[in-house]
Order: C-alpha cells, then structure tokens, then sequence
C-alpha cells in the first residue's frame, strides 16, 4: 500500500558521500519542521568513503505550511553534505503511462492492481505498437494509442508518443513492448521507465529469451524488473525472481510459467517505484 497517498505523508530520499553527523542533521532539520519520522532506513556501502543512502517517511501537520518551508530550506542542508534528494508528498499521484505490444498478462496485472486501488497511480493512456489490446484496455476506461511501428518510421512513431506523453505522465511502464527505445527517448525518462524482460538477466539479453533458455537447459527461468537505459537490458535491476523447471518442459511450458514470474515481478517493481522506495546510484539499485 502506497502511504505517500496519506494525505500528511512525505517522502525524502538522500544520496551522498558518506561522512559523520549525516542522520543527526536530517533528523534535527526534520524535527525544527515540525515533521513526524514513521520510517527511517538508510545503507551506507563503504563507511570509509562511501555513499550513505537515506529514505524517511514523515507526517506533518499544518502540512501546506510546513511542507513548503521543509522544501524552501532543504537546498543549504542539501549543498552542504552534497546531497542528492527527491522530496515527494501531499498525496502526489504519479501517472503511470503503458507500453505494449501483443502480449496482456503485464498489462492486466496493472490494470487490475490499479483497479483494485492497490497501485496508487493514475493512468492517463496506454500507447501500443498493435490494436490487440485496445478492448482490453478502453474496458477499464484507460485511453489507448495504437502506433504502429515499422522499422522504416520508428523515428516518427516514436514521436508521436512523445507528443502524446508530453506533461501527462511521470513515469512510464513497459509491459512486454517490443520495440527497442531510442536513446532520444530515453533521455527524457531518465531511470523513469521500467521495463520487464523475460529472463533473470544478465542472462539471455535482448529478444526471444524462453527459446535461448529452452536450448541451454536451463534448471530455472526468471524476469527481471529494471529501469530502461541506452543499453538494451542492462538498466539497474529493480526485481527479479525464478521459477524452477526442467527436462519434461517444453519451449512454450517455459513461456506460459515465465508469464506469472514477469507479471509479478514487474508489479512490485511499478508498487517500490510509485512508493519511492527505489534510489538508483550507478547501474544499481538501492530499495528500501
Ligand atoms: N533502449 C531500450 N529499449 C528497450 C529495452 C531496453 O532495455 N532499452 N527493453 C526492451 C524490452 N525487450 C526485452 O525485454 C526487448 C524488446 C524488443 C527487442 C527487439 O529486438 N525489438 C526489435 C523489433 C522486434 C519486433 O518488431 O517484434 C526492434 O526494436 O528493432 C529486444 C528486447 C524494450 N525496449
């Protein structure tokens, strides 16, 4: 359940160089705003000269008052331990778009978490390279875009989806789109797209991954939730998990169990994403 919702909660997430005093400062600048800390976690990865990473959730009352004197001062203390932050509160809901291609086990599971009011973000369209799932879609009141994609106009397709995307969404959800983004695109989404691919990479990057494990023999096969980068699968990993299989399953037994790994993988990956439970330092994550 996503408690930013909670119409006094706040979120503040921290990246910074490791150094003494960081907790006690946070805390005492939380506390001189008259802020409430619910939860507190934080990682450091080398308390010699490494990075302190830091997530607290918070109440305030007289939250507008408060929250936008917390917002207006956070900068000095920030400069000063050269902070990387992101502030969210106020019952922000993020708006999630969705890609995808033919495929719909994903994009129900979205649907129906979001339905079901336990993803709390509010979906403004869902753009597709195929009409496939255009029913689907309009039957949960979502609008849908049907791009069509062919390798001669990649490049213009992909500009109508920025058009359309264009100040309607802040993050963006690829539930088995098929197409590959363009670093253009990408570039406007920094680590707010996720994307899940059918296998527990690195193993078995880019297209058709079932068929490539069925041919090694593979014992296990997985997905894995990550952020989109210019580097086709190699984003930092948000989720991942397997499911055992083995010498009496076929090819398509390895895709029909892969689609119950992939759709919950991605779900909890979208659910730590919209709660800003996930910092991104390098190629990797920080979930908290
Ligand atoms: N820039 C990125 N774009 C995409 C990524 C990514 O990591 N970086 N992930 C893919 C999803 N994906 C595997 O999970 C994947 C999708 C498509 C292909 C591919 O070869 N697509 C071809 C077209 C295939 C078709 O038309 O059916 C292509 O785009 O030329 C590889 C991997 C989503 N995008």
């Amino acid at each position: 359940m996503n408690k930013n919702i909670n119409a006094n909660r706040a979120t503040l997430l921290i990246s910074c160089p490791e150094r003494p005093g960081i907790i006690s400062t946070v805390s005492n600048f939380l506390l001189e705003h008259k802020a409430n800390i619910v939860h507190f976690d934080q990682h450091t990865t080398d308390p010699l000269a490494g990075i302190f990473f830091m997530r607290i959730e918070f109440d305030m009352n007289h939250f507008d008052e408060s929250f936008s004197k917390l917002k207006e001062d956070l900068p000095e203390m920030a400069r000063e331990y050269s902070m990387e932050w992101k502030l969210s509160g106020k019952g922000e809901r993020k708006r999630m778009a969705i890609f995808v291609s033919k495929m719909d086990h994903c994009l129900l599971e979205l649907l129906w978490r979001w339905k079901s009011k336990e993803l709390e973000v509010d979906i403004p369209l869902v753009i597709s390279n195929h009409p496939d799932m255009r029913e689907v879609v309009e039957g949960f009141g979502i609008p849908y875009h049907h791009i069509p994609i062919t390798p001669d106009t990649k490049a213009e397709a992909e500009q109508k989806s920025v058009e359309l995307l264009e100040g309607k969404v802040d993050f963006i959800v690829l539930a088995r789109y098929m197409q590959i983004l363009s670093p253009s695109f990408i570039s406007k989404y920094p680590n707010r797209i996720i994307n899940i691919h059918h296998s527990f990479l690195p193993a078995f990057v880019g297209a058709n991954p079932y068929a490539r494990a069925f041919n090694r023999g593979v014992k296990l096969i997985g997905a894995t939730a990550h952020y989109v980068t210019n580097d086709l699968d190699e984003g930092p990993i948000i989720e991942q998990d397997v499911q055992r299989v083995n010498h009496r399953h076929t090819a398509q037994d390895l895709k029909i169990a892969g689609r119950h790994v992939e759709r919950q993988v991605l779900a909890q990956a979208v659910a730590w994403h919209v709660e800003d439970k996930v910092i991104v330092h390098g190629n990797k994550t920080i979930v908290f």
